[in-house]
């Protein structure tokens, strides 16, 4: 962890130090998930095998390629009733959420009679990828899966890796309460591939969503082009803005749940009271050696963590915004104001008893986020990303009439006399 303080003089090539660091996109892995991705797209399931038996330490011929429906409504079926209910209070939350960003098609005829619109359409088939190497994400499995049903998506394509041969229940029984169409046991950067370019058991899809570690988020960042994405959702990151009257305890368990998802996620707190970070770092330390996880966070926290100590926590805002992460907390008396100032953020949470892992599960906006400073231009998961949006245009004699003459005008200029004469003659023949 590092710390940091405005006060000090060499703080801003300090902070461009932290803004620029490159947590998951080392040269390496590139290179590595194209040599992935390039054997998935020529050999199919037999380069899907190998990767697998490689990386996730099973054999799919023996294990299985796929899980079939009955499963998926077994492993629901076989619930505890709790896990059950909260697995629905989330599904319920997300599905309320999405509902209301269903975009709206547009027709209108304008003054010189032209009928103009848009109208939108779901993709065919979504491949959804739900991320299990460390841990199992049922969550992540409704976050993609609910937004993708409610755009009218008619194919959806689930792929997990089961490492060792494991399957999490949970995420078979969120498949079944999603009505997922196809549960493949692929992970990483093959099941990216596979679902962008289809393999003899795994058909292509038109969309790949889903958030991952290093190699998953790199794949889709390769495959963008041939298959849509929604954007790269990488290794986790919180920033937490808190003034010096929250508990330390509960900051430093804010910073922790985002450090446990993976060595190379990032955790920063900006704070105006420099004794009250200095109990929140104690504090981390205190419950990174209760935690189960700590093998992970520690590695996270110790290597990219950051202590920022700020005049003010508005003076805090245009640094956060350099940083563009996927989840800030606004910890104080009047979150609002700093929300205000706030400019770039996947998510942001706001006021002190909103930690993040709320959202993470049952909140309902959709936890699938841009990391690594890509919210400066890309937004969260949403009903959109499964659509696409086809205009139209519409004109009669008159209108082609009023149009016609710059439109001739613009093609002869541009050099393209084809253009050109597909308008005139319809005008000469009108005449
Ligand atoms: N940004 C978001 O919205 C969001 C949401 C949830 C989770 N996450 C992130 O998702 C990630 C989940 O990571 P995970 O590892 O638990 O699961 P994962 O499913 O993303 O990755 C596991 C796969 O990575 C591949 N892999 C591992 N080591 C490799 C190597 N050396 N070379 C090539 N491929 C390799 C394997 O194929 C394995 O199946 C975390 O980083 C977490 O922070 C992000
Ligand atoms: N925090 C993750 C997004 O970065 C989402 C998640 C799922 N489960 C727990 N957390
Ligand atoms: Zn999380």
């Amino acid at each position: 962890m590092i710390r940091l303080d405005t006060q000090d003089g060499d703080f801003a090539t300090r902070f461009d130090t932290l803004v620029d660091a490159r947590r998951e996109a080392a040269s390496d892995v590139a290179r590595d998930v194209a040599t992935i991705v390039r054997a998935v797209r020529d050999e199919g399931d037999a380069a899907l095998h190998a990767f697998t038996q490689k990386l996730d330490r099973h054999d799919l011929n023996e294990t299985g390629w796929r899980v079939d429906a009955a499963a998926c409504a077994a492993a629901f079926d076989g619930l505890e009733p709790e896990l059950r209910a909260a697995l629905e209070l989330a599904a319920t939350r997300i599905r309320a959420y999405h509902e209301k960003q269903r975009p709206e098609d547009v027709s209108y005829t304008d003054a010189a009679g032209v009928r103009l619109g848009a109208r939108w359409r779901a993709v065919d088939a979504a491949g959804i990828y739900v991320p299990g190497g460390r841990a199992a994400y049922p969550s992540t499995l409704l976050m993609n899966a609910i937004p993708a049903r409610v755009a009218g998506v008619e194919r959806l394509v689930v792929v997990t890796p089961t490492p060792d041969g494991e399957v999490n229940p949970l995420v078979l029984a969120a498949a079944h309460l999603v009505g997922a169409d196809e549960v493949w046991r692929v992970g990483g950067a093959q099941a990216v591939a596979a679902l962008a370019y289809g393999t003899e058991r795994i058909a292509r899809v038109d969309v790949v969503t889903g958030p991952g570690n290093a190699w998953v988020a790199e794949a889709k960042r390769q495959v963008y082009g041939v298959v849509g994405i929604d954007m790269v959702a990488g290794p986790s990151e919180i920033v937490v803005v808190a003034d010096g009257a929250n508990d330390p305890e509960w900051i430093a368990a804010d910073l922790l749940s985002q450090a446990e998802h993976d060595t190379t996620t990032q955790s920063i707190l900006f704070a105006d009271d420099a004794a009250f970070a200095d109990r929140v770092a104690e504090a981390v330390e205190r419950q990174l050696q209760a935690l189960p996880t700590q093998a992970v966070a520690r590695v996270a926290w110790e290597d990219n963590g950051a202590i920022v100590i700020v005049p003010s926590l508005e003076a805090a805002m245009p640094l956060v915004d350099r940083l563009a992460p996927e989840h800030v907390e606004l910890a104080c008396d009047d979150p609002q104001a700093l929300f205000d100032l706030l400019r770039h953020a996947g998510s942001a949470f706001l006021g002190r008893h909103t930690p993040e892992a709320i959202g993470d599960y049952v909140a309902g906006p959709n936890h699938v986020l841009p990391t690594g400073r890509r919210a400066r231009f890309a937004s969260g998961l949403g009903v959109s990303d499964f659509m696409k949006r086809t205009s139209f245009l519409q004109l009669d004699e008159t209108a082609l009439n009023e149009l016609g003459p710059a439109t001739i005008a613009l093609a002869r200029a541009e050099g393209l006399p084809a253009h050109a004469q597909s308008v005139a003659l319809r005008i000469r023949t009108n005449r």
